[in-house]
């Protein structure tokens, strides 16, 4: 049995997209890690399902595989990019999709961008969640290689906020996975380095839970602005640049987080039976 996928991404923060609303498919972790490899299967940052789903307003569920198999309960980008496809298929601009975060608001914003209502940050150690209770205004258990003290915000999945003078000096790929599996995180996290431009601008580099760096983190991007604001070095509305581009991040007055930004279709295609078959059953 083939299927068929569509490569979508949101500033290059790229998913392999398939719609199981008719057909279910819950591929095993190997199938997920064969389908996102980039040599040897189709290559993305994180696999995603569109599932059938009974929830009241909601056009279908969302499933987030990361590249390494894990689960994640909330992915930005792609949920700019399913947004689209549920506003395209029904003519609508306005699309409700569930995620195991909860219920999610896509419409369509200016120059083609769409904006998705991410909902509330939660603040609580508990939340992120930690391994015990600490200020997630400044996390002090958690430093290496002179990187220290994150904000700790989670979007519907884990994030770590440093904040630094230069954040193109950051050793990203030798600090992220330390980071990334730090055991004051007992669900690891996504980690972010952040440098305040202006009250308006954040440049900022990320290291993905399950997936490493990639081009563009939206969720990570909200926490992000989240954090800024927290911290007071920035307003509660900001362009935040990532490697793939800019996306444009609010958090209003009555506690939601605004992303905005950009969406792609690169091209469609079908995994081959082969692929599919892969770790049949496996974890
Ligand atoms: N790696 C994330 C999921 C994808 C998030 C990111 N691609 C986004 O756009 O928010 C996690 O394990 O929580």
């Amino acid at each position: 049995m083939t299927r068929e996928f569509l490569k979508m991404h949101g500033l290059g923060n790229d998913f392999v997209v398939i719609d199981a609303r008719s057909e279910p498919y819950r591929p095993s972790g190997a199938e997920v890690r064969a389908i996102a490899d980039r040599k040897t299967g189709v290559g993305c940052d994180q696999f995603i399902i569109l599932e059938r789903t009974e929830a009241p307003g909601a056009d279908a569920f969302m499933r987030i595989h990361n590249a390494d198999g894990s689960e994640a309960a909330a992915c930005g980008n792609a949920s700019r990019c399913v947004g689209w496809l549920l506003m395209e298929e029904s003519g609508r601009d306005r699309a409700s999709f569930q995620t195991a975060a909860g219920l999610l608001h896509a419409y369509r914003a200016d120059n083609g961008r769409i904006t998705v209502d991410m909902g509330p940050p939660r603040l609580d150690w508990s939340a992120i969640p930690l391994a015990a209770p600490t200020d997630t205004l400044r996390v002090e258990t958690v430093e290496h290689g002179g990187f220290a003290g994150p904000v700790a915000v989670n979007m519907g999945n884990p994030h770590a906020v440093f904040f630094v003078d230069d954040a193109e000096a950051v050793p990203l790929a030798e600090v992220g996975p330390v980071f990334e599996n730090h055991p004051t995180f007992p669900e690891r996290s996504n980690i972010e380095f952040a440098q305040v431009l202006s009250p308006t601008a954040i440049r900022m580099r990320v290291w993905e839970r399950g997936a490493g760096i990639t081009q563009a983190c939206g969720t990570g991007a909200c926490a992000t602005l989240v954090a800024a604001a927290r911290r007071g070095l920035t307003g509660r509305k900001a362009d935040i640049l990532l490697d793939g581009g800019t996306l444009t991040i609010e958090w209003t007055e009555d506690d939601r987080v605004l992303m905005t930004g950009p969406v792609a279709l690169a091209f469609s295609g079908r995994l081959s039976a082969e692929l599919v078959s892969v770790g049949q059953g496996d974890a």
